[in-house]
């Protein structure tokens, strides 16, 4: 029990946060190539129908407003947003079923969902992936191709508040992606030195 118990604590889930097009996709695609075993990603629940293809369980756990209102009032969630009218969320037996894996569990949250991890007993290691500066950030967003004006302007918009909270003070590393192999060190050395090495 105890050396179960031991081993679990090690698995700290690792909270990656930033800006929408601070980089957190394309950093955790090379962590993810870099350590293929040893990092897994939690099922979210959602109230929105699924997309052709799409398997329940496996792309996301498919649920009803009621049932998942009901949950979160139970306690059973970690954090969850409604997005376009849908709710969203990760509930805590979906990230343990991760570390019961052996893996470390990422959650690819913002702000808001940061703030209510916080207010939870899980306990995760938090990374803040800050962008050189809101131009660059304008710069990348644009060249990416997937956002429209209005889009764009408001993920500028909510990228400055983001900015102001990623600071020391609320995550145990902060990871300025201007050039992209500098960048990664900076994950990796974080990543080897707290996470895989978590007393
Ligand atoms: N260091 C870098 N230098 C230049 N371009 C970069 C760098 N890091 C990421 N990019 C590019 O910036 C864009 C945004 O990166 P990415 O999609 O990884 O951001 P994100 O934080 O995952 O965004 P979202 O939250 O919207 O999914 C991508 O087109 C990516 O290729």
């Amino acid at each position: 029990m105890f050396a179960g118990l031991s081993r679990m604590s090690k698995l700290r889930p690792l909270v990656l946060c930033g800006p929408s097009g601070s980089g957190k996709s394309t950093l955790l695609k090379k962590m993810m190539e870099d350590f293929p075993d040893k990092f897994g990603f939690s099922i979210s629940h959602t109230t929105r129908k699924p997309r052709p293809g799409e398997v329940d369980g496996q792309h996301y756990h498919f649920t009803t407003v009621e049932d998942m209102q009901k949950a979160i009032l139970d306690g059973q969630f970690i954090e969850h947003a409604t997005f376009c009218g849908n709710m969203y969320g990760t509930s805590k037996a979906a990230v343990n079923f991760v570390r019961e894996q052996g893996k470390i569990c990422v959650l690819d949250i913002d702000v808001q969902g940061v703030k209510q991890v916080k207010n939870t007993d899980l306990d995760p290691l938090y990374v803040f992936i800050k962008p050189p500066s809101l131009d660059e950030l304008k710069k990348r967003l644009t060249a990416r191709k997937t956002e429209t004006e209005e889009s764009l302007l408001h993920r500028l918009k909510v990228a400055s508040e983001e900015l102001d909270y990623g600071t020391e003070d609320n995550f145990d590393c902060i990871v300025i992606n201007d050039n992209l192999e500098h960048a990664y060190v900076q994950l990796k050395t974080f990543l080897e030195s707290q996470v895989f090495g978590d007393k």
